[in-house]
């Protein structure tokens, strides 16, 4: 599909419901479009009675009156007033509609990112995401809002005056379109030259921010760096270009506007020099002469006014186009798709991963050939080399990604025949890198059971050794949490993780331990924390701590993606390999 077909297509399955408006609002536009091109022609016919009204007064035994002039001028207001609602209205309900349907558009685009898989996250910027519901749907909005509604309103205006004008008279209309020519094509080249600048600026400002946003995250290394300095003198560059881009911009976006109202003082002069020459030669009279001048004075200036908004939103619509492009490509990729519907229930028997293929992208493998099984109520611990595959082993558990081959089942089953939500229920994840939200310490507890009483939350809080330290705070569980890294220590927010899974009490248990420098009170706490949620469950553990490789009923070493030792601590340390190495190297990995 091409990309104006796709762009248009996402605004037309938006708009839809709005039928009923828009078509009121299509009315309105018609209507006030229609008493707009109308009003000059009595403006022309005011003048015509009053200049028929002063020659009868001049001409003796003449009977003269206003009556015919008040009704023109009556008739004038009117048409103007009418032509002032029609587009009040219509632009009105525009807005409205606009801000509906993007409403609706930002909703659906929220909704669809929830059913994407962990692949599309890991593929795309965070940043990138969220400017589809900034700067993209704005772009959306501005040009439903205006430029879809200028286009109907001034393209309906642009062709209504030709044809009063045409109809009005032949040689006054040439005379007054004689210009648009060369107008179309100036108003063009500046409109392209505009449209450069924006791109530019928006490259520019692209750049700045990925800058902005990777010194502002790397702020730490920098002061203990002393690079503060530096990185002001690399900001200049960037922020120069912006600058100098968005300069150019508005000069350009600028000039259309005074050059179109040059364009039509020039055809004014025009109109009225041909205007009064043509009177003065077809031995017009005085009313009806002076009446067509005014009628062409009138529409010539009205004349420019929808070339130059035409050509004026050209560039907001290219970025509509644009970002509906984007969007619409966004909705477009595939969803995590829910290939089962069995039903997981409690485990049994335990969980088997069986020749296990899998790789994040085509042609180069990251796991190879992994055979690991877990007994229902034992632990397993992972460790091996950074980068060797432990936690791609996690993701394949809870089903974040599907395999290339082999096979993982839970209970004899494969993951791929339960519906995704119940296997995810009976599975919990306590993930090295803890999550907390902006919400009360009770609300980040009771995350995954978002029901549990007052008591269940304690109670887990209590089993992760963190209820303590939530005591201690002013508003204890009601606490509410903004900045979690000035609230939270890097322990503390593991424990906190810990307290969410064990409040779930999944079936099935995975745990990713915090390598992070955390003191040694802290560490004990996550050592007991951990005890407490493996207890009686079946665990797969990436151990980084000797007391959890000790514990475990079994030990899986893997280096470059391959299972290369499996056992118990003792049998691995009697096979004095890789094991027996990384461990009396004081465990090192
Ligand atoms: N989302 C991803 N997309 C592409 N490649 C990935 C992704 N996640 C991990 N990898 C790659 O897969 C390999 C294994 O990574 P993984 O995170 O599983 O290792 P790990 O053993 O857990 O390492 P660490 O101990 O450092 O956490 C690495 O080469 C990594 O670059």
């Amino acid at each position: 599909m091409n990309k104006l077909k796709q762009a248009v297509a996402y605004f037309l399955a938006y708009l839809k419901p709005y039928w009923k408006g828009l078509t009121v609002a299509a009315f309105c536009i018609l209507l006030g479009t229609y008493a707009q091109i109308k009003a000059p022609l009595y403006m022309g016919d005011a003048v015509a009675q009053l200049t028929n009204y002063l020659t009868a007064l001049m001409t003796p035994g003449a009977h003269a009156t206003l009556s015919d002039f008040y009704q023109a001028v009556w008739s004038m207001v009117l048409f103007y007033l009418l032509s002032e609602l029609g587009l009040v209205l219509s632009g009105f309900i525009v807005s409205r509609v606009s801000s509906d349907a993007v409403g609706q558009m930002r909703f659906g685009l929220f909704a669809n990112l929830q059913k994407k898989t962990i692949r599309y996250f890991d593929s795309h910027q965070d940043g990138k995401i969220l400017s589809l519901f900034t700067s993209d749907l704005d772009n959306v909005f501005n040009a439903m809002n205006n430029a879809v509604f200028q286009i109907f309103s001034q393209g309906l205006l642009f062709l209504g005056i030709i044809w009063m004008m045409l109809s009005k008279s032949l040689t006054m209309a040439l005379v007054t379109m004689a210009l648009s020519p060369i107008a179309i094509i100036v108003a063009l080249i500046i409109v392209n030259q505009a449209r450069q600048q924006i791109e530019q600026q928006q490259q520019a400002t692209g750049d700045l921010n990925g800058y902005i946003n990777e010194q502002l995250a790397g702020q730490a290394v920098l002061l203990a760096e002393g690079r503060q300095q530096e990185s002001i003198q690399n900001f200049a560059p960037y922020n120069e270009k912006v600058r100098s881009a968005s300069q150019k911009g508005q000069f350009y976006s600028g000039l259309l506007s005074p050059l179109m109202q040059g364009f039509s003082l020039l055809n004014l002069a025009i109109v009225i020099f041909f205007g009064s020459w043509l009177v003065l030669h077809n031995g017009m009279d005085k009313a009806s002469g002076l009446s067509l001048i005014v009628v062409f004075v009138t529409y010539s200036q009205q004349y420019f006014q929808p070339i130059s908004q035409l050509t004026a939103i050209y560039n907001p619509l290219q970025l509509a186009i644009t970002g509906a492009n984007r969007i619409a490509n966004v909705l477009a990729k595939p969803n995590e798709v829910n290939t089962g519907n069995k039903e997981a229930g409690a485990l049994q028997e335990g969980v088997r991963l069986k020749n296990v293929d899998f790789s994040y992208h085509p042609g180069r493998p990251i796991l190879k050939d992994v055979s690991i099984d877990v007994k229902k109520g034992r632990m397993v611990a992972l460790v091996g080399p950074t980068g060797s595959g432990k936690t791609t082993v996690m993701n394949l558990l809870n089903r974040f990604y599907d395999l290339d081959a082999g096979s993982i089942t839970y209970d004899d089953t494969p993951l791929t025949d339960f519906d995704l939500a119940s296997l995810r229920r009976r599975v919990g994840i306590v993930l090295q890198e803890s999550v907390i939200f902006s919400k009360s310490i009770r609300d980040n507890i009771a995350y995954g059971k978002p029901d549990a009483t007052k008591e269940e939350v304690e109670a887990a809080a209590k089993q992760a050794n963190i209820h303590d330290f939530i005591m201690s705070l002013p508003d204890g569980y009601d606490t509410m949490v903004k900045g979690a890294d000035t609230l939270f220590s890097t322990g503390q927010k593991q424990l906190l993780s810990i307290a969410r899974t064990i409040l779930t009490n999944p079936d099935l248990l995975i745990l990713d331990e915090a390598t992070a420098n955390v003191d040694t009170v802290t560490e004990a706490k996550i050592q007991t924390a951990m005890e407490n949620v493996m207890r009686n469950r079946t665990s797969f553990v990436i151990a980084h701590r000797l007391k959890t490789i000790l514990s475990a009923d079994q030990i899986v070493v893997l280096k470059d993606g391959q299972v290369i030792e499996k056992g118990s601590h003792q049998e691995l340390l009697d096979q004095n390999g890789f094991y027996a190495e990384l461990y009396y190297n004081q465990m090192v990995f």
